[in-house]
C-alpha cells in the first residue's frame, strides 16, 4: 500500500472531503496539520504555494479537487462509469463556481474582510445558496431519490455538499430551507457507520 500524507491546516475546509475519503476507504495515512505560525516557512516549498497537499510515496499533489479526484478514483468513489465519473466532476465545477460566489460573504463572516454580514447574507450568500441548491435538489431528484447525486453508492461529491452543509448552516439560519432532497443525501452520507465515526472523533474546528 503508498503511503499517504495529507498536509493542510487544522480545519476542515479543503482537506476534509480528502480526509473522509481515507476514513471511508479504512486507509492509513498521515493527517499532517500544519501551525498557522509554520506555514511562512513551509509555504515556498510546495508545489503551488497552498494547501493541502497529499504526498503519496513522497511525490506531492497539490489542489484540493485533484488530491478528492485522485483519491477517490483510487478507493472507488468517483462514479461507476465514465459518464457517472463526468457527472461527479461537473457537480464538481459547478461546487467551485458557487464557491467563487460565495466566498466574499465567508470572508466577512469569518472575520478575514471588513463588511456588514448581515447585508452579505442577503446580497451574496442567500442568492448564490439558492442557484447551487437548486441545481442539487433537481439533481438528486433526477438521480432517484437514492440519496445520492450520482449513482448508487457514496462519490466524492456526496462528501462535498454535506461537508460544505455543515459549515454553512453555522453561519446562514435556515440555509437549506427548501431543499429537502439535498438534506435528504446528506442525512444518508453522515450516516454512514465509518464516515460516522469519524466525524463524531475528528478534532473540532470552525470551518
Ligand atoms: N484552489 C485551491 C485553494 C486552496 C487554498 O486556498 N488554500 C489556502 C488554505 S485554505 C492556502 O493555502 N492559503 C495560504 C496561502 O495562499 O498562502 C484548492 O482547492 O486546493
Amino acid at each position: 500500500m503508498p503511503s499517504y500524507k495529507l498536509s493542510y491546516v487544522d480545519g476542515r475546509g479543503y482537506a476534509e472531503v480528502s480526509r473522509q475519503l481515507f476514513h471511508l476507504s479504512g486507509t492509513p495515512f498521515e493527517d499532517n496539520r500544519i501551525a498557522f505560525e509554520d506555514w511562512p516557512k513551509i509555504k515556498e516549498t510546495t508545489p503551488f504555494g497552498q494547501l493541502p497537499v497529499l504526498c503519496v510515496n513522497g511525490k506531492e499533489l497539490p489542489q484540493s479537487f485533484a488530491i478528492a479526484r485522485y483519491l477517490a478514483n483510487q478507493f472507488g468513489f468517483s462514479g461507476k462509469t465514465p459518464f457517472e465519473s463526468a457527472w461527479v466532476d461537473a457537480l464538481g465545477d459547478q461546487h467551485k463556481d458557487y464557491l467563487n460566489e460565495i466566498k466574499p460573504f465567508l470572508m466577512v463572516a469569518y472575520g478575514f474582510a471588513e463588511g456588514d454580514k448581515e447585508k452579505m447574507m442577503k446580497e451574496v450568500a442567500a442568492p448564490a445558496i439558492q442557484k447551487y441548491f437548486t441545481i442539487l435538489e433537481k439533481q438528486a431528484k433526477d438521480n432517484g431519490l437514492n440519496g445520492h447525486f450520482v449513482g448508487v453508492s457514496i462519490t466524492w461529491i456526496d462528501l462535498v455538499v454535506s461537508d460544505h452543509m455543515g459549515i454553512i448552516e453555522t453561519l446562514v439560519p435556515n440555509a437549506f430551507d427548501g431543499f429537502p432532497l439535498v438534506e435528504a443525501v446528506r442525512q444518508k452520507i453522515t450516516s454512514d457507520p465509518k464516515l460516522k465515526e469519524w466525524i463524531e472523533k475528528r478534532p473540532e474546528t470552525p470551518f
